[in-house]
């Protein structure tokens, strides 16, 4: 029976953990999924997936195993220490004496795990974070011979974490074996001042019996509490973090409806602009950039790497706010839009096309608002000259996608083709034709021929190129220096003005001839 009850009770802290461990970890994965893009440039991605999985459960220990050990040795210590004070209280003031030091011990040990705990988290984190770093890019640390250099800074953070468990181990044995001659104290000191008591007849051999009894379980009671204390304790400092994380606040442009307009034409303003990241607040990153972007109107951005190119187009995709200046899309500023309504109207494509572990269709269906058949999956496939090569799969569209299975191009295309999917007001092309060839280059541009011909296809277009024989067809070329936007006109009038567009344009020339 008492088997069964014990059982019971087990088998219900391990469900009530189990569910406890569930739910922080999808409060956690919302809290971190609803942060500002920003938030991800200062933290480090192991130290989250890591927060994600063994805090929690480390969390969960403290509800259910040690504050109900805490708890019920309290109540049993002091049971048997109200009775020794019954007994005889010289005695059990010696006791007392003893079980005082060893609390002292205890808190002093329960401190230094809760530091050694979150200690260890950090280290986890960062041996994490280099793993997964050299894993993803296990390709260039093959190219480059690096494995054994890999290796050292893996090496170098588990040693460091050794270190903790092994200062850890220590502090126990410290606190164990502090334990171990307190208790053999009290024993001896009962054995003494009891001998003498009984030889004075002040108590039985009776009671010395019980009294021994009694404070053992007292000691034992201590040595629990102290125990499981310095376990909460390393709980605590497992899990500080996770509890700073999960009352994070959703960024603000999840926390309001905002407008829907009935339709969007594509028109861009970008009014007096300035911006620095969050992670670099020192380095400006756009200085009063000012401008337009007329519905259907395909503008290309060209300039130096570093000009600020990209940050313009996160800035419009609302990843980062503008430091300075505002972003009004049909005459209304950003920040009152309904984000994923107008997310869901634009078509990005991101400078590096990494595709997600799910077959191709699924791959360009992503993040498509609407029901869509395969042949329309196709057709966006076609126009960004994917189609072919997807036939050439094992499984054709439903060949499921490894990153080692496709070419940087490929990928790209499959991107180029979830953008079209979605029939978008606004496309942005940021670098889109970098990885590809001169072949597939020809494609997009005709796509981009496409979109300014075709009445039904037009729409806002706003790309990015190094390659300027990708953008010389677009109706205006924006070219960016530092921050700034210096020069502004079509192909040829850029090449007259012989300004930095023209000595790109020279500098790529020379370069292919
Ligand atoms: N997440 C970030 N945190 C901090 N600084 C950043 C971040 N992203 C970009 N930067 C910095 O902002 C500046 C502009 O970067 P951006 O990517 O916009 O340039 P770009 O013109 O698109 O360059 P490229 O043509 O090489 O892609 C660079 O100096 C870059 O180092």
């Amino acid at each position: 029976m008492q088997v069964n009850i014990f059982g019971l009770r087990s088998c219900c802290f391990g469900i009530a953990n189990m569910i406890l461990v569930r739910r922080m970890r999808e409060k956690l994965y919302d809290a971190l999924l609803l942060q500002d893009i920003s938030f991800f440039d200062e933290e480090t991605v192991g130290d989250l997936t890591s927060r994600l999985g063994a805090d929690c459960q480390q969390v969960s220990r403290v509800f259910g195993t040690d504050l109900n050990m805490i708890a019920r040795n309290v109540v049993q210590g002091t049971g048997a220490l109200i009775y020794l004070f019954i007994l005889s209280w010289p005695l059990a003031l010696s006791t007392l004496v003893i079980c005082s030091a060893l609390a002292t011990i205890m808190l002093i040990h329960g401190q230094y795990q809760k530091k050694a705990a979150k200690l260890s988290q950090e280290l986890t984190a960062c041996a994490n974070e280099v793993a997964q770093e050299t894993f993803s890019l296990v390709r260039t640390v093959r190219a480059y011979g690096m494995e054994k250099h890999e290796f050292g800074r893996y090496i170098k953070w588990l040693g460091l974490l050794s270190n903790v468990y092994l200062r850890q181990s220590m502090a126990f044995g410290f606190w164990s074996s502090s334990f171990n001659f307190l208790y053999h104290s009290t024993q001896v000191i009962a054995v003494l001042i009891g001998g003498i008591s009984i030889i004075s007849g002040r108590i039985t051999a009776e009671q010395l019996t019980k009294f021994i009894l009694y404070s053992e379980w007292l000691i034992y009671s201590t040595w629990w509490v102290g125990d499981n204390w310095s376990s909460l304790m390393q709980s605590i400092g497992a899990s500080e973090k996770v509890f700073l994380l999960m009352d994070l606040l959703p960024s603000n442009q999840f926390l309001s409806p905002g407008r829907r307009l009935q339709k969007l034409e594509g028109h861009v303003d970008f009014v007096n602009i300035s911006f620095r990241y969050p992670s670099r607040l020192m380095v400006p990153v756009l200085r009063q950039v000012s401008l337009s972007v007329h519905p259907n109107e395909v503008v290309a951005i060209a300039g130096l790497s570093g000009s600020g190119k990209s940050t313009l187009v996160n800035l419009l995709l609302r990843l980062y706010e503008p430091t300075d200046g505002q972003i009004l899309v049909d005459g209304v500023p950003l920040v009152e839009l309904d984000i994923k309504w107008l997310r869901e109207r634009i078509g990005f494509v991101g400078q590096e096309p990494r595709l997600f572990r799910m077959d191709v269709s699924s791959n360009i269906k992503y993040g498509c608002p609407r029901e869509v058949t395969d042949e329309e999956v196709e057709w966006a496939a076609k126009q960004a000259n994917a189609h072919e090569f997807i036939l050439s799969l094992p499984n054709g569209y439903g060949t499921l996608v490894d990153d080692s299975l496709l070419s940087g191009g490929q990928k790209q295309r499959i991107a180029i083709a979830r953008a079209i999917l979605r029939e978008p007001n606004i496309l942005i092309l940021d670098e889109a034709t970098s990885a590809l060839d001169a072949e597939s280059e020809h494609y997009v541009k005709r796509v981009l021929r496409l979109v300014q011909n075709g009445s039904n296809l037009r729409r806002t277009v706003i790309i990015i190129a190094h390659r300027l024989s990708t953008i010389q067809a677009a109706d205006r070329i924006i070219v960016m220096d530092r921050g700034r936007i210096v020069e502004m006109g079509d192909h040829m009038e850029l090449i007259q003005k012989d300004g930095l567009y023209a000595r790109l344009a020279k500098r790529q020339t020379d370069a292919f001839a």
